[in-house]
This record gives structure tokens, sequence and C-alpha cells, in this order.
């Protein structure tokens, strides 16, 4: 079992803002991709919190349900059986251990790209009898994912005011795009029903961390568990809902857009209750874009806040690190006094 030892905030508390003035937390913004209103709504909640919910999102409930339930159909498979998926490196399956370097936590996992054919030489002679009904779910779900991230990517163009309207959302539809798919699963923890509610409240699923790619979209069943960082020291509780998407900024986004949006702290708590089934898209560039802030988004004589980097270096760091790292702490620039 892992604790935290931060102290647990209540759900009310002082956001970080773009200028770095708090102010009273009001709930998780809520993005309606139906509504004009979309694009004012996605930036101010990149630039407070990097983090939104989005309802409206176009994509069919059928895909959902569908690969829910073959995530689960994978996840109550004997352990002897998953493993034949792993070990991660970083893509297969892993049980607890996050990464490389000594994280761990009460998640079970899968990792993916989301090049479906390389995925299926991999891993999917564990599907068993079935591997087709996994690979149409995957492939299904996924497409419309990145859509709908694509979609929201533009809206955020827009609402930056910068052209041409796909000059982020090009970097997940180039074919070399490098993007992960992960499925977790955070069983039960029984263990949680003998201690009192404040130790239970800190016993980690999935340490906290930022994305380092450059947008990340969750979705789970209705289990709670994920918490983001107000980056002052309090974690806020996001209420779970099986219909929605949540949207996080990661940190290649904060790099893109000079600092304007901020990646988002997060984590996940186990649950005494109920176990979380979660299914998350990372849209990341190709391997060799270069990441530095889009020039669009500069005003006048402002300076990078970053030393250049490819993906790929960063990628390669972000390995080598330990998952609740600063990541772009070693990639910013020290500004001349
Ligand atoms: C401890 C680690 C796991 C991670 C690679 C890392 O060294 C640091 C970043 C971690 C993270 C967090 C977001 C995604 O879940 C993930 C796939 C990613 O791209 O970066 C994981 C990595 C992983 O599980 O391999
Ligand atoms: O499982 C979740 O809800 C979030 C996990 C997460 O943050 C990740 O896999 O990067
Ligand atoms: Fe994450």
């Amino acid at each position: 079992m892992v604790f935290v030892t931060k102290p647990h905030s209540e759900n009310f508390s002082y956001a970080r803002t773009s200028n770095n003035v708090s102010k009273l937390f009001s709930g998780i913004p809520l993005v309606d991709l139906t509504k004009p209103d979309s694009k004012q709504l996605i930036v101010k909640a990149c630039e407070e919190y990097g983090f939104f919910k989005i309802i409206n999102h176009g994509v069919p409930m059928d895909f959902i349900t569908r690969l829910e339930s073959e995530a689960i159909k994978f996840f109550s498979m004997p352990l002897s059986e998953k493993e034949k998926a792993g070990p991660p490196n970083p893509l297969g399956y892993g049980n607890k251990h996050i990464g490389k370097n000594g994280d761990v936590g009460g998640v079970e996992y899968l990792l993916l790209t989301t090049n479906t054919e390389s995925n299926s030489q991999r891993f999917l002679s564990v599907f068993g009898n079935n591997p087709e009904e996994f690979c149409s779910a995957l492939n299904d779900y996924i497409s419309a994912v990145k859509k709908m991230a694509c979609e929201i990517l533009e809206l955020m163009a827009e609402g930056l005011k910068i052209q041409p309207r796909n000059v982020l959302s090009k970097l997940l539809m180039d074919e070399q795009s490098d993007s992960y798919f992960r499925l977790n699963h955070y069983p039960l923890c029984p263990e949680l029903q003998g201690l009192s509610s404040a130790s239970a409240r800190n016993v980690i699923g999935f340490g906290e961390h930022t994305d380092p790619q450059i947008i990340s979209v969750l979705r789970s069943n209705n289990t709670s568990g994920l918490q983001i960082s107000l980056g002052d020291g309090s974690w806020i509780s996001v209420p779970p809902d099986q219909n929605s998407f949540f949207i996080n900024v990661g940190d290649s986004l904060q790099v893109l857009t000079n600092g304007r949006f901020q990646s988002v702290r997060h984590r996940v708590l186990a649950n005494g209750l109920k176990s979380r089934v979660s299914m998350i898209y990372f849209g990341g560039p190709p391997l060799s874009e270069k990441i530095a802030p889009l020039q669009s988004v500069m005003n006048g004589e402002e300076e990078s806040l970053y030393e250049e980097f490819t993906w790929f270096e960063y990628k390669k760091s972000a390995c080598s690190s330990r998952l609740a790292d600063n990541r772009l702490g070693h990639f910013e620039r020290i500004a001349a006094s």
C-alpha cells in the first residue's frame, strides 16, 4: 500500500491563474462542444487549470461501452494470462509498477500505441478466442476519441486566435504521431476497509504526475478517485462521470503555448468500495517534432521560456524520470537578469 504525505484538502480551495494570482476554485470547468462559446471556455480552462470536462462530445456511447466491456474481460483473466502481454517495455501489461524507476500504485494496466497494426502483432495472442472483438472496439474508440481531441485542439487554436486552425491538431493527425493508449484497472482495495477515513483517502492508485504529451483524453466508469492539483498543495476530487470525457493539458502543450496553458498535475486514489476502469488517449507529436513555443502565440518581444528540444528528446528524458518529477524543469530557460 502506498500513502501520500501531503494533506488532503476539501473541494474548496484557491486556484493558480496565469498571472499567479490565486482565486477561489469554483468547480471543474465544463465545456459543451456543441455550444458557440466552447473555444473561449476551453482557453480559460487551459489557462487556469489545464483540465476540463467535455459534454456533447459526439463519441458514440456504443464505442465506449464496447471497449469498456473488452477491458473488463481482459482484466478479469488470470494473472498468468495477462502477464503474457508483459512486462511493459513501456508498452504491454503492467501490474502495480508504473514506468521503470520504482513507482508503484494499486493499478494494473495495458499500455498500447495507437498504431493498431503493431498492437495486434504484439499483444493480441493474449486475447485468446476473440482478438478481433478487442481490436475492433479499440480501433473504433481510438479513431473517435482522436477526432474529438483534434476538434478540441482546433477550438484551442481559434480561441487563442492563432493560424492555421490545425497548427496543433496536425501533430496528432500526422502518420508518424507518437500517441499512446492506456487501459487502467484499479481493483477494489479491501485493505481500505479497515482504515480510518483520513488514511483511507490517501492510498495511491496512480501517483501524482503531469502527462508529457500534448493532450490526454480520459474516460472512466462511475468510480471516484481522480484528483487534480491546484498547484498550491491542495487536491480537488473530480466527480466521476461515465458519459463525459476529461481533458488534460500535457507538458508539450504547455511549451507550445509558452506557458500560457499549464499541464495539470493529477493522481488517482484507490477506492475501497468499487473498482475503477479508465481509458486514456495520449495525443503526442511525431518523434522528430521540435517542441517550441508557436510563433503565433508569442507577443512582440516575448522570449521562449524553454530550451529547444524534440519530442524524442523529451520522451527519453521522461522515461528516465520518476512519476512525480517536474519533467519540464530540465528544459526551462534561466531568465537573464
Ligand atoms: C514513471 C513513468 C511512467 C511514465 C514514464 C515515466 O518515467 C514518467 C512519465 C509516466 C507517464 C505518465 C502519463 C502516461 O500514463 C505515460 C504512458 C506517459 O507517457 O508518461 C506514463 C509513462 C509510463 O507509464 O510508461
Ligand atoms: O486512470 C486514471 O484515471 C488516470 C491515469 C493517468 O493519469 C495516466 O494513466 O496517465
Ligand atoms: Fe496521467
